[in-house]
């Protein structure tokens, strides 16, 4: 379609047959929608309906089957013209699904208009994949990423005309390897068919791949990441789907790859674990010591048992009731405008994740002046914990909808550092269970939490362990501490769940990365009037 005077966007409007009768149907490109409603007087009038272009899917010329032929007496002797358009229906609980409307009528210049202007329009929206690269984990929750993928996801990509170049993952780290060596550049993104475990391979064959090319030495802690605009598309296949299910609100394999299809685009922050001047790792939803540490480390031995893993580690964990003793040393984050204890959450176009944006763009433009983190102050905290949870965004999930920290912002530069400190089975049994209501689970006397930039973590073993190296009879005691043998305190190291991937070590330095990758998402929509409205095909919203 063509610009009007004045550079106003121009509106395709004609009555075209949908069903039995004809609606008056408007491609509005000033308001991005394309509208259909009933003409007839109120009264009469069936539902109005729209769709902004923005979630069209596709559209393509139909022939008009035997049923939708039998529209009415006198379409039986004339040739009709018709097309479909393809689109995202918004249903409950962020879910999204695939709908369609066909129109028709007998102008064959009018259809064919109607078809060029609408893929005029598709193609203008430059943030939608072309190309993908696709990684499934066979193996990873229930072992269904193949037949998702097959059945669900692929069937969307190909009616949305995106292509790609799948592959099926044959070991642990076939994806993180390979994206050292193909081409990421001719890809508008990485996909990953599994869990929270597959998603973190990618992420680490991504950034470490960028890095690379950059020249960015990953080993050093200070180190100042490039950003990864390669975004990351997730098909929850997994056991806990933690990220998915933080960033989409839902853990359901047709609306990521709906998500997808529409160009969304989520910056996330990302945390280095460092030890000794050595990389670790990359975590983008728990980081966790302790509890959270000892479920994986049994779980991962009952892999066989799918999902239900985690269950039984989790009980297990519980009822072990083990502590550790360590040093925790934090930088605040300073920067950003929101805490831990908010009653708001991060939502689509998060202003507090915006903020966070405008300030690294700024940092970017006077890199000379670079901020010098060494220079902040440090908090230290000495204690003993049942876990040290440090997470980058909310962590929900089905198992916990609010998450371990409901106010966890997805793209604002911090996490929120979590310590459970040492406390009763019931009163630890306690806080769980508010992970699954609505209750404030920070509101404890022995839980604490802080929004930081990054912290340090020294178990007190590793650090008696450096006061004393020669000191190597500690390491061989048992078990359990010899003094207090009932006490539960554990004198071996917990390991860390880094987004559920273990880390041995026990001494480590973390850092947020503000909005270092970015994911095909939009962040938690906002339950709003407006999404319900339309997915009930409201009149009013026209008006
Ligand atoms: N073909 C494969 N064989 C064995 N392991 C694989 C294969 N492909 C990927 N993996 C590894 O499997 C691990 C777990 O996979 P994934 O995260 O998909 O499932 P999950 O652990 O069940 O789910 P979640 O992480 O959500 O709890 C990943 O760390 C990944 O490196
Ligand atoms: C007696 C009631 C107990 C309820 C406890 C519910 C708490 C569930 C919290 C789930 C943690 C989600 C954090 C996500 C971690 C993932 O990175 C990781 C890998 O997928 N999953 C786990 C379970 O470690
Ligand atoms: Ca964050």
């Amino acid at each position: 379609m063509e610009r009007l005077p004045g550079g106003r966007r121009p509106r395709l409007v004609s009555s075209l047959g949908l069903g039995r009768r004809s609606w008056e149907v408007t491609l509005d490109e000033e308001r991005g929608r394309l509208a259909w409603r009933d003409p007839r007087p109120p009264r009469r009038a069936g539902e109005n309906c729209f769709v902004p272009i923005s979630e069209i899917i596709s559209v393509e010329e139909t022939e008009l089957n035997k049923k939708q032929r039998n529209i009415g007496k006198w379409q039986k002797m004339t040739k009709l013209h018709a097309f479909t358009v393809y689109y995202v229906k918004k249903a409950r609980n962020h879910r999204w699904r695939c709908s369609d409307v066909t129109f028709w009528c007998v102008d064959e210049h009018l259809c064919n208009q109607w078809i060029q202007a609408l893929k005029e329009l598709l193609e203008m929206q430059k943030s939608r994949p072309k190309q993908l690269l696709v990684y499934i984990n066979p193996y990873g929750g229930k072992r269904q990423g193949k037949r998702i993928y097959e059945q669900k996801v692929a069937p969307l990509f190909s009616l949305a005309s995106i292509s790609t170049d799948v592959v099926i993952t044959e070991h642990a780290n076939h994806a993180k390897d390979n994206l050292f060596e193909v081409n990421i550049y001719k890809y508008d993104g990485v996909v990953c068919v599994g869990g929270d475990g597959m998603f973190s391979e990618v992420m680490h064959g991504l950034i470490g791949r960028i890095q690379k090319d950059s020249g960015i030495d990953q080993n050093n802690p200070k180190a100042s990441l490039v950003q990864c605009n390669i975004r990351i598309g997730i098909i929850p296949a997994g056991s806990t789907d933690c990220i998915c299910y933080s960033t989409v609100g839902i853990s359901d394999p047709v609306t990521s790859a709906l998500h997808i299809i529409v160009g969304d685009c989520q910056p996330l922050d990302v945390s280095s674990v460092h030890h000794n001047n050595m990389f670790l790792k990359y975590s983008v939803s728990l980081l966790g010591y302790g509890f959270y540490g000892d479920i994986l480390k049994d779980s991962e031995k009952k892999r066989w048992m799918g999902p239900m893993r985690y269950d039984y580690s989790g009980f297990k964990t519980f009822l072990s009731h083990h502590y550790y003793e360590g040093t925790i040393a934090y930088q605040p984050a300073k920067h950003t405008l929101g805490s831990p204890r908010d009653k708001d959450s991060c939502r689509t176009g998060c202003y507090i994740c915006k903020k966070s944006e405008q300030q690294l763009a700024e940092q970017h433009k006077d890199c000379g002046l670079k901020h010098e983190e060494g220079e902040e102050e440090w908090k230290v905290i000495k204690g003993k914990f049942l876990a040290i949870n440090a997470v980058n965004m909310s962590c929900a999930c089905p198992r916990s909808p609010k998450g371990l920290s409901p106010a966890a912002h997805l793209a604002d530069g911090s996490a929120d550092l979590i310590l459970v400190r040492k406390c009763s089975r019931f009163d630890f049994l306690r806080y769980l269970v508010r992970h699954t209501n609505q209750d404030d689970q920070f509101d404890f006397p022995f839980v604490d939490v802080y929004r930081v930039k990054s912290f340090q973590f020294t178990s007190k073993l590793s650090e008696d362990n450096e006061s004393n190296v020669m000191d190597i009879g500690k390491k061989r005691f048992g078990q359990f501490c010899r003094d207090h043998p009932a006490c539960c305190c554990n004198i071996v190291n917990s390991t860390w769940n880094c987004d559920g991937e273990t880390l041995d070590s026990s001494a480590i330095e973390v850092r947020v990365h503000c909005q270092l990758m970015k994911l095909f998402a939009r962040g938690i929509e906002e339950n709003c009037k407006d999404e319900a409205a339309y997915s009930q095909n409201s009149a009013e919203q026209l008006l």
